[in-house]
Parts: C-alpha cells; structure tokens; sequence
C-alpha cells in the first residue's frame, strides 16, 4: 500500500493546498487505499527524508520497492498504473501528458511566484509593482485556458491532467482573479464536487484538525 507523507501542521491549515492533496485525489480516483506519514518541518530537513526528498519537502511515495518525490511525477505513476486516470488512446493519452506538464511549468509558476510576492516579499518597496505584473501574467494563463477548456468539462475526458490544473488553480483562491474568470472558476468548482477530491480534501482536512496546536 503507498505510504505518502504530509505536514503534521499544514500551514494551509487544512485548505487542501499543499501538494499531498493532489496525491491523495489521485489515490482516491483510482480507488487505492493509502497510509500517511506526517512529519514536521524539522524532520522534513534530516537524513531520513532527505533520502526520500532531496529538497527537503513533501509529498514524497513509498510503494512496494521504488519510492518518489515530486507530485506531478507520483500522480503521473499512479495514472500509468491505474487505467481511470490516463485515456486509453495514444493520442489523447500523449495530450493529458502534455496538459500536466503544462499545468506545472506553464500555469503554475507564476501563481507560486504570486504567493511569493505576497508574503516573502510584503513591505518592500517594489511589491506592489511586481504583484501587478506577475497578476497580469496570471491572466494571459487564465485567458488562454478559459479559451481552451471553453464549454468542456474537463481539458479531455477527466484525467491527471486535471487533478495538477485544478489543484495548481486553487492556490488563486481569494485573489479575486478566479472569480474574474467563470470557466475556470466552474471547472475548480466542478472538480471539487467529485466524490473522490472529497475524499482526499476530507481526509487532509482531519489532519489539521488532530495536529497539535501550533
Ligand atoms: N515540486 C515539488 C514541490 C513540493 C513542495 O513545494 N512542498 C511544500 C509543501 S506543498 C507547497 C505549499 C505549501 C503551503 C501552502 N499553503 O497554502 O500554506 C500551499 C502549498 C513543502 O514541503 N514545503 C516545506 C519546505 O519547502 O520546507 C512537488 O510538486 O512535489
């Protein structure tokens, strides 16, 4: 059965941002049972977990005898194994790859690098210019997939691709940007009404509620 790990104390305090989220849902998509190991940010930084991930962060996945770090490459490993989460035609199979890699490299680093702005770099004196410039480029993404996703449900048939877009998409919650964009606010909401995203948002959510106060 995979291991994943997690924070003990979320600082999302339990709004299924951090990225064991996507691992969860994909598990709970393809109807696989998981145990989780929580660690705190001390020991995300010892040898133990150093060995697990280099970087000193979570998710990591231990299965069997191979263990993973990196979300988007655990749910790509769980979607190859499990029929439910990639198409079986070649062809759209190769396009719900490209869409996770897209979802990651394209969409995703400007909303990191907007919460960067916003809290690593609150007060100094250039924020406010740069978090106009990094929200503008936020935009030209959410443009581009709002065109893209148009009247469709999902950017094919639901797959991975759409557990990293989503999950990449919600870090914009409460910018206000989203709301700016109805396609793409219906495509979150859409997707948070799956059964087996409740599940995982559920069972991360209990986490921070037996963490120990902070
Ligand atoms: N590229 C790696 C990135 C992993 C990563 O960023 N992990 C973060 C947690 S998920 C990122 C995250 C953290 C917090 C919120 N939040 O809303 O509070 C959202 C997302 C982590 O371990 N951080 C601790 C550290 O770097 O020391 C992956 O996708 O697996």
């Amino acid at each position: 059965m995979p291991m994943i790990t997690a924070f003990e104390t979320s600082p999302d305090r339990g709004a299924g941002l951090a990225r064991d989220m996507r691992i969860r849902w994909a598990l709970e998509e393809t109807g696989q049972p998981y145990d989780v190991r929580l660690v705190t940010f001390e020991e995300m930084k010892e040898p133990a977990h150093l060995k697990l991930q280099p970087f000193g962060q979570i998710p990591t996945s231990e299965d069997d005898d191979l263990s993973m770090f990196e979300s988007g490459a655990i749910v790509f490993h769980i979607a190859e194994r499990h029929g439910e989460l990639f198409p079986t035609d070649k062809a759209t199979r190769a396009k719900a790859i490209s869409w996770m890699f897209a979802a990651l490299n394209t969409v995703e680093p400007p909303i990191v690098e907007r919460a960067y702005v916003r809290y690593i770099e609150a007060g100094k004196s250039w924020q406010a210019e740069r978090l106009a410039m990094v929200d503008e480029r936020i935009r030209t993404r959410l443009d581009q997939l709002a065109a893209t996703l148009g009247k469709s449900e999902w950017l094919q048939a639901f797959s991975a691709a759409d557990i990293l877009m989503v999950h990449v998409l919600r870090r914009l919650e409460g910018s206000g940007i989203i709301d700016e964009y109805p396609v793409v606010s219906d495509y979150i909401t859409r997707a948070s009404e799956r059964p087996a995203y409740k599940r995982a948002f559920e069972a991360q959510r209990d986490v921070s509620r037996k963490a120990p106060s902070a």
